[in-house]
C-alpha cells in the first residue's frame, strides 16, 4: 500500500560546492535554500532600512542572483524556504519596553523619533513587509514568519527541515551581518551546515559589515560560496 508520502531513501548523489575555507559536499534533498527576509524593508527604497538611514542602492544585483539560485534550487529539488521577518501592526511581537527588541531594533527606534512613520515598518500585511515582487514564492516552497532575526527563535523552522532530513542550509538574503548570520549561527547549534552565498546577500551597512560577516562564518560557523560555486555543484 502506498502512503502517498515520498521517503528519503538516501541514494541521492552528492554535490561538491567550492568553498571558504574549504569545499562542502551536500545533497539536495538534504539541503534547503534559506531566503532571509527579501521584503520591501530590506530591498527597496522608501522602505525601512533605506528610511533609517541605511544605504539599499546596490540591492538589486542581489535580488537578481537570489532569483538565480531559487531557478537553480528548484530544479535540483532543493527545498526553498523564504523567512519574513515582522510584527503584527499593533507590534505586540515585538516587544515593549521589557525587550532587548524594542530597544535595538533600528526599525521601532526609527518609528519613534519619526512619529509620522508609526505603524509604517514591518507591519504585517503592508508593503514594507511584503516580499519583494521579483522574489515570488511557488507552490513547495514555505513562508515562515519570525519576528526576530534569528529564523529558528520561536518558529517551526527546525522541526520542519529535521522532519525531511535536511541537514544543509544555503543562504542568501539580507542583511549579511543581521538575520541571515543570526540564522546561520542558530543553525550552527542546532547541528546545521550553513553555507552564505557571498554574492547573494547584502549587509545592514557598509561593505565591511558584509565582509566582516563572512569572514565571520567562514572561520567559525560554516562556509562562504559564490552563486557561481553553487551553480557549478548542481549542474555536475
Ligand atoms: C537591521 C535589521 C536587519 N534585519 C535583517 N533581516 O537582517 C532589522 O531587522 O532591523
Amino acid at each position: 500500500m502506498t502512503s502517498g508520502y515520498a521517503l528519503n531513501t538516501g541514494a541521492q548523489a552528492s554535490k561538491l560546492i567550492q568553498a571558504e575555507p574549504e569545499a562542502i559536499a551536500i545533497k539536495p534533498s538534504e539541503t534547503a535554500l534559506i531566503v532571509v527576509d527579501m521584503q520591501n524593508a530590506y530591498t527597496t527604497i522608501e522602505g525601512y532600512l533605506d528610511l533609517a538611514g541605511f544605504d539599499v542602492s546596490a540591492t538589486a544585483p542581489v535580488v537578481k542572483n537570489i532569483n538565480s539560485a531559487i531557478e537553480l534550487s528548484r530544479k535540483a529539488g532543493i527545498q526553498v524556504v523564504f523567512l519574513q521577518n515582522g510584527w503584527d501592526p499593533q507590534y505586540v511581537e515585538a516587544g515593549g519596553e521589557g525587550s532587548p527588541n524594542w530597544h535595538k531594533s533600528n526599525a521601532l527606534k526609527t518609528m519613534r523619533k519619526h512619529p509620522e512613520l508609526e505603524g509604517r515598518f514591518l507591519a504585517k500585511g503592508g508593503w514594507d513587509y511584503a516580499l519583494v515582487d521579483e522574489l515570488t514564492p511557488q507552490e513547495g516552497d514555505w513562508i515562515i514568519p519570525k519576528t526576530r532575526y534569528s529564523g529558528f527563535f520561536n518558529t517551526n523552522l527546525d522541526s520542519m527541515l529535521r522532519a525531511r532530513g535536511i541537514r544543509n542550509l544555503v543562504f542568501t538574503g539580507i542583511a549579511t551581518n543581521v538575520c541571515v548570520e543570526s540564522t546561520l549561527r542558530d543553525g550552527f547549534h542546532l547541528e546545521y551546515f550553513g553555507i552564505a552565498l557571498s554574492d547573494a546577500t547584502y549587509p545592514a551597512g557598509p561593505a565591511s559589515a558584509h565582509d566582516a560577516a563572512l569572514k565571520n562564518i567562514s572561520t567559525f560557523f560554516g562556509w562562504v560560496a559564490s552563486l557561481e560555486d553553487y551553480q557549478n555543484a548542481l549542474s555536475v
